[in-house]
Formats: C-alpha cells, sequence, structure tokens
C-alpha cells in the first residue's frame, strides 16, 4: 500500500519585492502509516513551509503531494480545502481553534466538515485527551496545556490518516510537551502518518525518524 503522505522533490519559491527565497529545493518526504517524523532544522530552513505545502495549505511551485492516495498539490483550493478537512489533522501552536466557540463545539465543526458527524463521540475523544471537563470552555478560557490539547482534538476529530504539527509544543513546559508527545504516538499506533516540525529536542528523541532541513534542502 501506498504510503499516506508522499512529497516528490518540492521546490518552494518566494518573491517579496527585490528579494527571492528558494525555501525548498527538491524536498521530497514518504511517511508511513503509524510512522512519526520529526522534522528539524535552524530557523528559516523551510519547515513551516513544507508543512504548509504537505497540508495543501500552500501550493509548491514544483513537485507533487499526495495524501492518502489524492494529489492534494496543484489543485483548486476547494479540492485541497477537502482533502484536508477529510483526511488532514493540523495542529499549531496558536491555533487550530475557533475563537466563538466551544471545544466540544470546535470538534463537532472539524467532523461536520469532514462529513463524519458519527464518527467519534466528542465527549470520548475529550476524555482520551484528559480535558473532558472543559468541553464548554472558550479557548480563551484554557491553559496552555489545554489549548494544547484541546487543539489535538480538534486536529483528531476527524480521524485523519495524516497528522501535520507545526512546533506544536514551542510554549508548553517539559510535562505537557511530553504528554502531547505521547498522544500524538497514540495517534500514530491507531495507523495514523504523523508530521511534527519543531526545534525541540524532546519531538527528536520520540519520533521513528529525523528530517532535517537545511536551507530548503534535506541534509543526507
Ligand atoms: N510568505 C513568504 N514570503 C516570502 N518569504 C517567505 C515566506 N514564507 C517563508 N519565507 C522564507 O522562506 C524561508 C523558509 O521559511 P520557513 O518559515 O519555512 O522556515 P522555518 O524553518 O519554518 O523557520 P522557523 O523555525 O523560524 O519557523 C525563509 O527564508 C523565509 O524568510
Amino acid at each position: 500500500m501506498a504510503a499516506p503522505l508522499h512529497a516528490r522533490q518540492l521546490y518552494r519559491f518566494y518573491r517579496s519585492g527585490e528579494e527571492e527565497t528558494l525555501a525548498l529545493k527538491g524536498v521530497s518526504l514518504a511517511v508511513e502509516s503509524g510512522e512519526i517524523v520529526a522534522v528539524t532544522g535552524p530557523s528559516g530552513s523551510g519547515k513551516s513551509t513544507l508543512l504548509a505545502c504537505l497540508a495543501g495549505m500552500d501550493d509548491p511551485d514544483g513537485g507533487s503531494v499526495h495524501v492518502a492516495g489524492s494529489r492534494i498539490s496543484h489543485q483548486p483550493e476547494p479540492v485541497r480545502a477537502r482533502l484536508r478537512s477529510r483526511r488532514i489533522g493540523m495542529l499549531f501552536q496558536n491555533g487550530n481553534l475557533l475563537e466563538h466557540l466551544t471545544v466540544a463545539g470546535n470538534v463537532v465543526v472539524a467532523q461536520r466538515l469532514a462529513g463524519r458527524r458519527a464518527a467519534r463521540d466528542p465527549g470520548a475523544l475529550l476524555s482520551a485527551l484528559g480535558i473532558a471537563d472543559r468541553d464548554r470552555a472558550y479557548p480563551s478560557q484554557l491553559s496552555g496545556g489545554e489549548l494544547a490539547r484541546a487543539g489535538l482534538a480538534v486536529a483528531l476529530a476527524n480521524t485523519p490518516a495524516v497528522v501535520l504539527a507545526d512546533e506544536p509544543t514551542g510554549e508548553l513546559d517539559s510535562t505537557t510537551e511530553h504528554r502531547i508527545l505521547e498522544l500524538l504516538a497514540e495517534t500514530a499506533h491507531d495507523g495514523t502518518a504523523v508530521v511534527v516540525a519543531s526545534h525541540s529536542p524532546a519531538v527528536s528523541a520520540f519520533a521513528h525518524r529525523t528530517v532535517r532541513l537545511d536551507d530548503g534542502k534535506v541534509c543526507e
């Protein structure tokens, strides 16, 4: 079976004014079901650009990205958005949560967008993440650790084939970071392909494999 996440020879070119940046220079990456891959590298090496291309939030100028057997790159935005809502869980440090909805409301919206209303009881998901008692709280009322867990609940609401996390533990204390990594490990154990971009050595230590970027290229 093909890997749930497959990126081939990604190039991404930015121009702002006179400045030209080649943020990705032929990056390839395949992540298997159940595998956790850490993406590390210095600031500006292309980690966020790579994750944005993998998620179909950004489109590479060259190369291709396939998610769960479907091409997400070089597709019209509605096609990318649909694949994203159905097949990808995205986790970002500051939020994949809608501020005007409660934690439970955020999970339900993510499930409806995925067309999977009955897929998993939101209460059970929040329980598994240890925040069942915060289901009626709004994001602004949550602690950093609770926010991270709520973000993970939203990322997992659509039972994704692929989870993409960009610095998900950046501002968390080490205990909470550890718990979030454990939860990602459980997600992988259930068959999801997980990619985590991070500066944190703890993330590399827990991943099955680390891909190091430098100046838009994978270091061999
Ligand atoms: N929208 C944009 N317009 C112009 N240049 C950009 C844009 N986004 C990223 N870049 C440039 O592309 C390069 C890669 O940036 P990127 O944010 O992917 O790196 P990163 O490894 O995630 O960095 P950090 O660890 O600091 O978040 C950098 O040189 C950055 O300045």
